[in-house]
């Protein structure tokens, strides 16, 4: 009879209860008995685990709910509806889907972590047996055996330390596969090749909005574009990444202990049955201390993106707000979002504390109080039938017995405690993947709506119902609407072709720039009004009053939008169809000559040496290469520069500076100005783009452009020096009565309108002084009639 048995019969001869009935019953059931017992802690872990929330947002209140209510427990239903709608396995099969190569190596890396977790579980096991076995040879005093033993305890350790260092470096590379494949997604609709702004179109979507819903307890998804790409991917992509180790390696401990227990211990059934209750149990307490993890983690990103956000204003404007001396201003802010963030992160450490203590004390020491009960269980009982009386041999087996099982129950305790905890790792991962989902869904319903204003290659400047492709840029009734739904313009009609320049001008605020917005395609062309567009986008060029400068060399600031490749591209192609003019290093220096910037080549003498001669001498239409043939000097230099013994080294060109800070508005407005020569399109949008130039410069680039180039312009500017270079004019008017502006497009003779300007201008003047002269006679008058003042002659009136 078992010893089992026997304990079981002991209360039989005293009680009248069946117990021989129970007892049977129990022994041919004693299986399914412990089945239960699994699937009780099972279901109790995954009740403790289940974070699905619900799926039924539909608008922002939804939404807010979703995320303040505890996770109800986990049904069928819901993990078939988390399955089909939730944003979390939506983003996942995104990633998976999109990016094949990173999904591939996702898989590897996955299948890579559980075989190391299997053979970290197998040695763990090994190490407990070996434990065990040590201890009983030292009870024994085997000293030979003991020490073989030692040895392959000693061995294992290299396995085991390479084991541990692999599953870490397998994490990382995890990691790294799936940020690679989450950014890919994402970037697929962030910068999409059909060129469409969505992110421009993104942000003013945002300004629209409600501003700050973090108080609402539930922060804008889209408040921090950057934040989602920079930050939020590479903490999803972590914690994926430690998922596996989290969930897998305490299950694993759990079934390899609960596997050895069950060929070595009598009582296996039963204390698999009471672990099973006793874990639901605990579970169900531990449910009281948990905290909404999703909630604390979506508010601490919140509170923490508008915190950076703050600092990279800070740094963005530093110049206006050191001048401004704002520093007190800015203290306020940040010390405001700090303080929030600082009180949140409190509240946060608060219920951490105490949920890790409830962790700590129900699974650490309430399970390794039974797990210790266990062990002891069969020494006592072996201890009890014998008499108190045990051999030897016996001793030294039990001791090795419960040495092994106390180390693995102890583990397996603590695994079932790791396990729940993943349950905030799993929180995590919803939180980020639905802020990431619902950022992706908000940049494709962007894309969507453009898709009938971008072509998939990017090719086109603007596409769309209202739009159609000529020679010529033709705006035909388009109503100007800001996305806000403000009307600036009812009625917008002009017509301009190539070679006749167009001068906008208009009070602040009528909407001159926003015509520009329509013609690039950031805002809609609203019915009924339709526009016809050069077909390719790289016809028209912008330059704002402040264009924008990318982080790199001199020679990227020039070519930009176009990448280096392109640029190398270009230059070998017009080598080798011989073309007259080759844009290589040595014309974008000339460039730079021709709008006063050599002194930021690095070597600007060699522009001033040997060359200076040639330098001065430079012709524009060289450059251009429109009508005149090139020069048998440039043709040599460019040969020259060919064969690597240029008088221009690449150095000059390949200066790598953060250029908006070392370069004063000026400069930066006539490095933007080589950048539309070096790019010579066939219009250019010129808006206010030479304001800070000075005034002889400013009137030496638009010749340049205009007559030298070709490159018909459409330009904002307020300096009358400048409409000798335009052949016709769009006027924008608005009362202080009016709603919207008008528009008023005629031909222009500059000479005849800037006569009449000047004699505009001077007939106010005269005016004015006219009026100033009628006034003081008015006053004299009155003077000289006051009744109260003493007669004297003031004056002589005749
Ligand atoms: N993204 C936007 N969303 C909503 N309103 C906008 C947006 N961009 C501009 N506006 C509004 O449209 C109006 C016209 O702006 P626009 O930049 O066209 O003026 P402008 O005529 O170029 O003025 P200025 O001479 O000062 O440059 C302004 O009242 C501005 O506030």
């Amino acid at each position: 009879m078992s010893e089992l048995a026997q304990i079981f019969t002991l209360p039989q001869q005293r009680s009248k209860i069946p117990v021989r009935k129970l007892l049977a019953f129990y022994t041919k059931h004693r299986k399914l008995l412990t089945r239960t017992a699994y699937i009780l802690i099972l279901y109790s872990i995954f009740n403790a685990g289940s974070s699905v929330p619900s799926n039924k947002r539909k608008g922002s209140s939804n939404t807010k709910n979703a995320h303040s209510k505890r996770p109800s427990p986990l049904t069928l239903k819901r993990i078939r509806s988390f399955w089909s709608r939730s944003p979390t396995i939506s983003f996942f099969k995104q990633v998976l889907t999109k990016d094949r190569k990173s999904a591939l190596r996702i898989a590897q890396y996955l299948t890579w972590q559980l075989g190391l977790l299997g053979v970290k579980a197998a040695i763990t096991l090994n190490i407990a047996s070996l434990d065990g076995k040590l201890v009983s040879l030292i009870v024994g005093k085997k000293f030979k055996q003991f020490f073989k033993c030692l040895v392959i305890w000693f061995l294992i350790g290299i396995p085991a330390s390479l084991t541990n260092s692999l599953i870490r470096k397998v994490q990382g590379m995890l990691a790294q596969s799936f940020r690679t494949g989450a950014t890919n997604t994402i970037m697929d609709n962030y910068l999409p090749n059909s060129g469409n702004s969505s992110i421009y179109q993104l942000t003013n979507k945002m300004s629209a909005g409600p501003k700050d819903e973090i108080s609402a307890g539930r922060p804008n998804k889209v408040s921090s574009p950057n934040q989602m790409v920079t930050v939020t991917i590479d903490q999803l992509a972590d914690t994926v990444s430690k998922l596996p180790v989290q969930l897998i390696d305490p299950i694993l401990d759990i079934l390899l202990t609960a596997n050895r227990f069950s060929k070595v211990s009598e009582y296996a059934t039963e204390s698999s049955l009471l672990l099973g209750l006793i874990a639901s149990v605990s579970t169900l307490v531990l449910k009281v201390f948990t905290p909404n993890f999703a909630k604390l983690t979506s508010v601490h990103n919140a509170l923490e993106n508008k915190f950076h956000t703050y600092h990279t204003q800070l740094i963005n404007h530093r110049e206006e707000i050191a001048l401004a001396r704002g520093h007190r201003r800015e203290l306020d802010l940040l010390d405001t979002s700090y303080f929030e963030l600082e009180r949140f992160q409190r509240l946060e450490l608060r219920k951490m504390a105490i949920y890790n203590f409830a962790m700590g004390f129900i699974f650490k020491y309430g399970l390794g109080a039974f797990g210790l009960m266990m062990c002891a269980a069969p020494i006592f009982s072996t201890a009890y039938f014998s008499g108190f009386v045990v051999d030897e041999r016996v001793v030294s087996r039990l001791a090795a017995d419960f040495f092994a099982n106390k180390r693995l129950l102890l583990s397996a305790s603590d695994s079932l405690g790791r396990l729940i905890y993943s349950k905030k790792a799993v929180q995590n991962i919803i939180e980020y993947c639905t802020s990431l989902y619902e950022f992706d869904a908000s940049l494709k319903e962007i894309n969507m709506l453009s898709t009938n204003c971008c072509d998939p290659d990017g090719d086109h400047l603007i596409e769309g119902p209202n739009v159609s492709y000529g020679e010529e840029i033709t705006f035909d009734h388009v109503p100007v609407i800001t996305p806000t739904g403000n009307i600036l313009v009812k009625d917008l009609t002009f017509s301009i072709k190539p070679g006749q320049s167009l001068l906008v001008i208009g009070p602040n605020g009528c909407g001159k720039s926003s015509l520009f917005r329509i013609l690039g395609g950031l805002w809609e062309v609203r019915s009924p009004g339709h526009v016809i567009v050069p077909s390719s986008r790289k016809q028209v060029f912008y330059l704002p009053q402040s264009s924008y400068f990318t982080y790199g060399t001199l020679r990227e600031q020039i070519l930009y939008p176009d990448s280096m490749a392109e640029y190398r591209e270009n230059v070998e192609f017009a080598r080798k169809r011989g073309n007259t003019v080759v844009k290589d290093d040595l014309y974008l220096m000339k460039l730079l000559k021709l709008i006063h910037l050599e002194h930021l080549l690095a070597n600007s003498d060699s522009l001033s040496s040997d060359d200076e001669d040639e330098a001065d001498g430079f012709q524009f239409g060289e450059l251009a290469g429109s009508k005149n043939s090139r020069s048998s000097s440039l043709q040599d230099e460019n040969s020259r520069l060919r064969d690597g013994n240029s008088h221009f080294p690449p150095s000059g060109l390949d200066i790598v500076a953060k250029w908006p800070d070392i370069l004063s508005t000026g400069e930066q407005q006539r490095l933007a100005m080589a950048r539309l020569y070096y790019h010579q399109p066939k219009f250019a949008v010129l808006d206010e783009c030479t304001s800070a130039i000075s005034p002889d410069l400013e009137k030496e680039c638009y010749r340049i452009a205009t007559k030298s180039f070709g490159i018909t312009v459409l330009s904002v500017c307020h300096r009358t020096s400048l409409w000798k270079f335009h052949d016709y004019i769009l006027k924008f008017q608005k009362g202080p009565q009016d709603k919207y502006a008008t528009a008023l497009f005629t031909r222009f003779d500059p000479e005849k309108r800037l006569r009449r300007h000047k004699e505009l201008l001077q007939i106010k003047a005269d005016l004015k002084k006219n009026q100033e002269l009628v006034a003081r006679l008015e006053f004299l008058k009155r003077t000289q009639s006051r009744p109260n003042i003493r007669r004297k002659m003031l004056y002589i009136d005749e």
